[in-house]
């Protein structure tokens, strides 16, 4: 059984088409990246999947139950989402933010427990941010929140994550840090659906990709067989190939920086072997 499935999903803004018949499914513990250029309806299908925005046609089922049905409290407990944009209205600090996550578990008049602050600075630990804990939610990096929010999605206890490009405005250790950090997590049986601007990214961490393109889906499966120049070249409209470094590891290659590489000694022709392109 799958654990999130679209199924031949439609939606649109005040009658504008962005989704058009999308489907596929997840199985738990994947690490599923959602490839496409700006506008193409990213975030839109992470919030049908999400059950926030419904669907004009087809159906979202998480397992197996249509997710429209399930109470938002309890879904919260399942499923956590950390969107891209999150603007905070008080200076919470950032301990606090990680904290909300607790709420789905907690009754109308009860209160944070030591067990809840514990599970916190873990999620803060897990991350190497717990020296942000004090700090006013509002006065620290874009890229430092988007971590705390993610601190705070693993705090909620849910399963099932749906990140919204989480990668962007992370310098580029956070970024390899918190791809370690999921690729571990999903090791674990934890399963997360993505979207991101990195193909390279989805060749890094990835065990399934979805491309979509103008609302459609145009290749989806392993990275290794979709994350391909021809699909590339067809998602963004530029020129980029995609080389076989090692037996199980490829990069992409924006084909203007082609020549430069191909200069380096052991070229062959069906790409640089590992030594050409090293230093
Ligand atoms: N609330 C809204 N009302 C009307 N149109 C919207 C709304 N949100 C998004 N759109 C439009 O729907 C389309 C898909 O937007 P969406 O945000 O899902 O794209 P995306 O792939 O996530 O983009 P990006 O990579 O730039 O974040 C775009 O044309 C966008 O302008």
């Amino acid at each position: 059984m799958a654990l999130l499935e679209a199924k031949n999903i439609s939606f649109g803004y005040g009658g504008r088409p962005v989704l058009d018949h999308v489907s596929f499914s997840i199985e738990k513990g994947s690490l599923v990246s959602l490839l496409g250029p700006n506008g193409c309806g990213k975030t839109t299908l992470l919030k049908t999947l999400l059950g926030l925005l419904p669907v004009d046609g087809g159906e979202v089922l998480f397992e197996d139950r249509p997710i429209c049905s399930y109470d938002r409290r309890d879904l919260a407990r399942r499923v956590a989402y950390v969107p891209q944009i999150h603007k905070a209205a008080f200076a919470y600090r950032a301990l606090d933010v990680v904290l909300m996550g607790r709420l789905p578990h907690k009754g109308f008049w009860s209160s944070y427990q030591r067990r809840d602050e514990r599970l916190a600075l873990e999620a803060l630990d897990k991350l190497g941010i717990r020296h942000l804990s004090q700090r006013p939610y509002t006065a620290i990096s874009g890229g430092e929140r988007q971590m705390v929010l993610i601190a705070r999605a693993l705090c909620q206890g849910a399963h099932t994550f749906i990140l919204d490009e989480p990668a962007n405005g992370l310098d580029y250790g956070n970024q390899i840090k918190l791809l370690d950090q999921l690729a571990s997590l999903s090791g674990e049986g934890y399963t997360f659906v993505m979207s991101t601007h990195f193909p390279d990214h989805v060749l890094w961490v990835a065990s399934q990709v979805v491309m979509l393109r103008d609302g459609n889906v145009v290749a989806e499966g392993a990275p290794d067989a979709v994350v391909t120049r021809q699909n590339l070249c067809h998602l963004y409209q530029a020129e980029v190939e995609v080389w076989q470094l090692l037996e199980n590891f490829k990069i992409c290659v924006p084909q203007r920086l082609r020549s430069r590489l191909c200069d380096c000694e052991g070229h062959d022709m069906h790409g640089p072997v590992l030594g050409a392109v090293r230093g």
